[in-house]
């Protein structure tokens, strides 16, 4: 028997933006990095796995508006890994937590049509809410992806200005006098535009580093304007601040989801303290956004 997808619902972007609403913007993210796990005492394991993501689910499921489950950490421990990342987005989902799987996937359009229906379809053994996806063979190939999302009520993020040093190298570089980050941008807006006409953020995401210091501006991208829900990385371990969310993301910061992973789990093992330390940098994002 299959489920509907959210889709019978409420479209992504706005369940997105009740969830921001009701627990403020913070993403969490759930990445076991073999130090992160050793840190809490536990095995880098299959165990020590599963207790890393259950012991992130009891901290931050019904507490945070979205998480962000980092796919190669459990990848990395083949299909057995991979079952206990869909336990994790299972339970996550149980608890009305919206879940944004980080896998990065990007492909031919025939074979992204795949990657949709095993992250997004109705019929995908642990959808999540939305899925990260990489532009890198042409926004167009992510059409299978985009597509399915809306109908599903589901999301996509479209890697557009990585938090990483090396990224300006693709993401700023010019074709006609525009960079291939702004045609990203423009081309979530134009998959957004019915959605921004009812005044709603749209089901095409956009990441976007907290750590890109002016670039926006100096590629004259108007992120406004597609309203597209931002994904940003680089608060805490890469060394963006709440402070630099404003300066970076301008008119745009309604739309922003900071993510912050090892900055936040460093407070683990103690389920109390982890979910505390989720819920101080949500009410510091927050106050930010409203002050
Ligand atoms: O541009 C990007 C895109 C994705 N990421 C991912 O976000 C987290 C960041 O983790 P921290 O521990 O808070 O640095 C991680 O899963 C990355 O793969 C990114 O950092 N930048």
């Amino acid at each position: 028997m299959t489920t509907p997808g959210p889709a019978a619902y409420q479209p992504f972007g706005v369940r997105l933006r009740e969830a921001m609403a009701t627990h403020g913007p913070l993403c969490a993210g759930v990445d076991p990095h073999r130090g992160l796990v050793e840190s809490w005492g536990l095995a880098y394991d299959l165990s020590g796995l599963e207790r890393f993501a259950m012991t992130c689910v009891e901290a931050f499921a019904g507490d945070v508006a979205s998480v962000k489950p980092q796919s190669a950490f459990f990848e990395v421990f083949g299909a057995r890994g991979v079952a206990v990342l869909e336990r994790a987005v299972d339970a996550f989902t149980e608890a009305g937590t919206i879940v944004i799987l980080d896998a990065k996937r990007g492909d031919i359009g025939s074979t992204m049509d795949a990657y949709a229906e095993a992250f997004l379809g109705k019929d995908a053994p642990s959808p999540a809410d939305a899925v990260t996806v990489s532009p890198y063979l042409g926004y167009g190939s992510l059409r299978p992806a985009i597509d399915l999302a809306g109908h599903t009520g589901r999301g996509v993020f479209v890697l557009a200005l990585t938090s990483n040093p090396e990224g300006p190298s693709v993401q700023h570089a010019q074709r006609d006098g525009i960079s291939v980050a702004r045609a990203i941008v423009e081309g979530a807006a134009a998959d957004n535009a019915e959605a921004a006409s009812r005044g709603e953020m749209g089901h095409v995401g956009l990441v976007v580093g907290a750590t890109i210091g002016s670039a926006l501006a100096d590629l004259g991208i108007d992120l406004a304007a597609s309203a597209a829900p931002i994904l940003a990385p680089g608060l805490g371990a890469q060394g963006a601040t709440p402070a630099d969310l404003r300066a970076v993301f301008g008119a745009a910061l309604p739309q922003v989801l900071p993510n912050a992973s090892r900055s936040i789990l460093a407070a683990g093992p103690d389920v109390s303290a982890l979910r505390a330390a989720a819920r101080e940098e949500s009410e510091r994002l927050a106050e930010m956004l409203a002050s």
